[in-house]
């Protein structure tokens, strides 16, 4: 059982595929030296040390079935504690959120997932939908099984952006409703080589933002570089964030250095632009890195009749999408902003 391959395992088994039981894990437990596995659902893993430390971690991917870096991270821990390399003492739940997307190698099948959470799952019934309520369940399950007393919470959510960005590696702080910041955070995600943040600015239906709001957890939307084909990642971009991951859920006490604000680069969200109408354009090529910054008055979007223009000096794009679905976010404008301005503790 040790050698199953937990993404083929998760991927034939949420198509419905008939598993032999040497290859089936469902509702199965794998001991590992310190505490054991369990395999909730099809890419639901739960890791249950037998003394376990004050945090409950989680690590989710393929949220966007196309993201294949972080899949292949989450593969790669859950296989790592199957054959005894990785020893975790915290809590953990891995997550492969989108089982049917991966496997036509698309974003979405129906509905972009990271656009269903904190309930708006509720309005439709698309297996996305479906699937996004059930998540919640195993988050909400997760948290509310561990063991009493004063606990940490924590979930990242892995993604690979769509086009190149200027600084490759970026985490979105989901809003937190006037909330100051966390140094440990910032330091753990510098240490990650995530050293670029962008403080979302209002509610999301997005994972992060419920693990933070729903239930109080340190939450991030990870991004780890540009979306690639499975087999082209170039794994060792991403050695200190695997490093890092496999440190806070196999140390009890995860030590880091001291916060240092020169580290970490903080731009805040200005404006967010949504497509509301079919003929919604970008005015700039496919090849534009994300935080890329166009002069004052540049004509970014056009929503129809619609003009979205550059308002002030320095601002920059992030995750341009002509082709969302109407309603939906087709554009961030954001801005430096000195991290001497955040509120932090
Ligand atoms: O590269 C892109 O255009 C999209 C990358 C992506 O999937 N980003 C997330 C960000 C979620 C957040 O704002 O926390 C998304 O759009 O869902
Ligand atoms: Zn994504």
């Amino acid at each position: 059982m040790n050698d199953v391959d937990v993404l083929e395992w998760t991927l034939a088994g949420y198509a419905g595929e008939q598993l032999a039981d040497e290859a089936q894990l469902l509702n199965k437990t794998v001991d590992y030296d310190g505490g054991r596995l369990i395999f909730q659902d099809y890419g639901v893993v739960v890791v249950e040390p037998s003394s376990p430390g004050d945090k409950d971690v989680i690590f989710s991917c393929a949220v966007h079935g196309d993201e294949t870096a972080p899949i292949e991270i989450v593969r790669d821990m859950i296989h790592g504690i199957m054959q005894g390399q990785i020893k975790p003492v915290q809590r953990t739940l891995f997550l492969i959120a989108n089982p049917a997307a991966i496997a036509i190698n698309k974003r979405f099948v129906d509905m972009n997932m990271n656009r269903l959470f904190s309930g708006a799952h509720a309005e439709g019934d698309t297996p996305e939908h479906k699937r996004a309520a059930s998540l919640e369940h195993y988050v909400t399950a997760f948290y509310q099984d561990a063991p009493g007393g004063e606990r940490q919470r924590f979930h990242y959510d892995l993604h690979t952006a769509i086009r190149d960005s200027r600084y490759e590696k970026f985490a979105v702080y989901p809003y937190t409703h006037g909330g100051p910041y966390k140094k440990s955070q910032l330091t753990f995600l510098a240490e990650c080589g995530i050293t670029t943040i962008l403080l979302s600015q209002s509610p999301t239906t997005t994972f992060s933002y419920y693990s933070v709001r729903t239930h109080g957890a340190d939450a991030f939307t990870v991004e780890l570089g540009k979306v690639r084909p499975f087999g082209e990642n170039d794994r060792s971009k991403f050695a200190a964030a695997e490093r890092m991951f496999t440190r806070l859920i196999c140390e009890r006490e995860l030590s880091l250095p001291e916060f240092d604000p020169e580290r970490t680069k903080v731009l805040d969200v200005c404006r967010t632009i949504n497509r509301t109408v079919e003929d919604f354009t970008l005015h700039f090529p496919d090849d534009v890195a994300n935080f890329t910054a166009f002069e004052q008055g540049y004509l970014l979007a056009m929503d129809g009749d619609t003009e979205h223009r550059v308002e002030q000096a320095g601002e920059r794009i992030v995750f341009p999408n002509a082709k969302v679905a109407l309603g939906q976010r087709a554009l961030l404008i954001v801005k430096d902003v000195p991290i001497e301005r955040l509120q932090l503790v």
